[in-house]
């Protein structure tokens, strides 16, 4: 069996957002949400990491190409959300805060939609800024 390896490839892209849930009320999102739940927004430069898992292949030295990865990423990530306000133009979010944690499930089910192998996909890694980052594992 060939030797099996992580790959991972890191964007960053613009977007803004505000953090609000449609299921509290004004005065319950004020204080769970603080300074984020300001009405107008806010942006982040966020940074994302995919990290897919799988055999090497021993004639081509590649899990998978990294220029296949570098285009499943732009489409499923940057396409819906670069320069995008998180919470009106990704559906997604109609419906649930637009916190780093849903955002990187987000991801991940993106990421799963696009893939060619997609059971190669192993973690998605989102840092909303340089203190504050979670990390999925499609669990
Ligand atoms: N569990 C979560 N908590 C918070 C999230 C989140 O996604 N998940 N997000 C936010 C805000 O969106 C926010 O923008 C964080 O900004 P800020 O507090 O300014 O970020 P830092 O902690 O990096 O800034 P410091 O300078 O270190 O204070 C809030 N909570
Ligand atoms: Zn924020």
């Amino acid at each position: 069996m060939a030797p099996k390896g992580y790959m991972t490839r890191r964007i960053q892209f613009s977007a803004c957002h505000r953090l609000h849930s449609i299921h509290l009320s004004d005065v319950e999102n004020k204080q769970i949400f603080g300074k984020c739940n300001n009405l107008n927004g806010h942006g982040h430069n966020y940074i994302v990491k995919v990290t897919l898992f799988g055999e090497i292949d021993p004639t081509t030295g590649m899990i998978i190409n990294m220029t296949d990865l570098k285009k499943y990423m732009q489409e499923a990530i940057m396409n819906p959300m670069d320069h995008k306000n998180l919470d009106l133009d990704v559906l997604y979010f109609s419906d649930k805060p637009s916190t780093t944690e849903n955002l990187t499930v987000f991801i991940w089910n993106q990421m799963k939609k696009v893939m060619d192998k997609s059971e190669l996909l192993y973690e998605v890694e989102v840092h909303e800024t340089e203190n504050n980052i979670v990390k999925y594992r499609g669990e």
